[in-house]
């Protein structure tokens, strides 16, 4: 059984997700998909939306594929979440399965600062996409360096899709509507029943 994690934020999910995830699918043909909205990401300040309204709009990624779940794992144990912990936890739950381990671009290249990642690349493989055209040679420079380190790393192939959280949470607040168009259903109408990323007042 090959079971695929993909961890993030989510504040709030946006295209650049779906395409990574679905490029990821792709390549992996995974059995199982785990979508884990962080408790606290471990390495940016904690997001000042409420976990359980990011939980929600994660709903999104369930339009991939019937094998994909939204886990409720990392916000239930609070705290910062550390991914070596929740693949421990998948390692106990799934006992036998194949894990991997969805990342983009920035991820992989600031890898080396998450906890026990040695252990990571004993627990996973990693499947890499790219966040932006022409970051392919320091992608595989770090996967070289990291496959001396016993690393297994797999590169999706899929066009990057240039689009980050923190853009669209700024586009919006200043009244960009256009940046919706960048929001998988049912982002869009959940941003509107909870009142995110108001436009501030002045
Ligand atoms: N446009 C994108 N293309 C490919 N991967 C992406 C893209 N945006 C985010 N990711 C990856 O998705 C995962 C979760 O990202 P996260 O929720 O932090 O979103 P973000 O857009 O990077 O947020 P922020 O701008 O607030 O830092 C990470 O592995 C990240 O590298
Ligand atoms: O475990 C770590 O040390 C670690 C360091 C940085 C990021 N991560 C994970 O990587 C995923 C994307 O992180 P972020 O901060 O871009 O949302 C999310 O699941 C984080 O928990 C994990």
């Amino acid at each position: 059984m090959r079971l695929l994690l993909y961890g993030g934020t989510f504040d709030p999910p946006h295209l650049g997700h779906m395409n990574n995830l679905r490029a990821a699918m792709d390549l992996v043909g995974p059995d199982r998909v785990i979508v884990m909205p962080a408790g606290i990401p471990p390495h940016k300040a904690a997001s000042s939306t409420p976990a359980e309204q990011r939980l929600a709009m994660c709903a999104c990624f369930t339009a991939l594929g019937p094998g994909v779940g939204v886990s409720r794992w990392e916000i239930d144990r609070g705290g910062r979440s550390y991914t070596v912990e929740t693949l421990e936890m998948l390692h106990r739950a799934y006992l036998g399965a194949e894990l991997y381990l969805s990342v983009g671009s920035d991820m992989l290249l600031t890898f080396r600062e998450w906890r026990s990642w040695r252990h990571i690349l004993e627990l996973a493989t990693l499947v890499v996409e790219s966040r932006q055209g022409g970051d392919a040679p320091a992608l595989h420079r770090m996967a070289d360096s990291l496959k001396a380190d016993g690393g297994r790393i797999l590169f999706a192939q899929a066009p990057a899709f240039e689009c980050a959280s923190s853009t669209l949470r700024a586009r919006l607040q200043a009244g960009d509507t256009s940046a919706r168009k960048l929001l998988p259903p049912p982002v869009p109408e959940l941003i509107d029943e909870y009142g995110l990323y108001k436009r501030s007042s002045k």
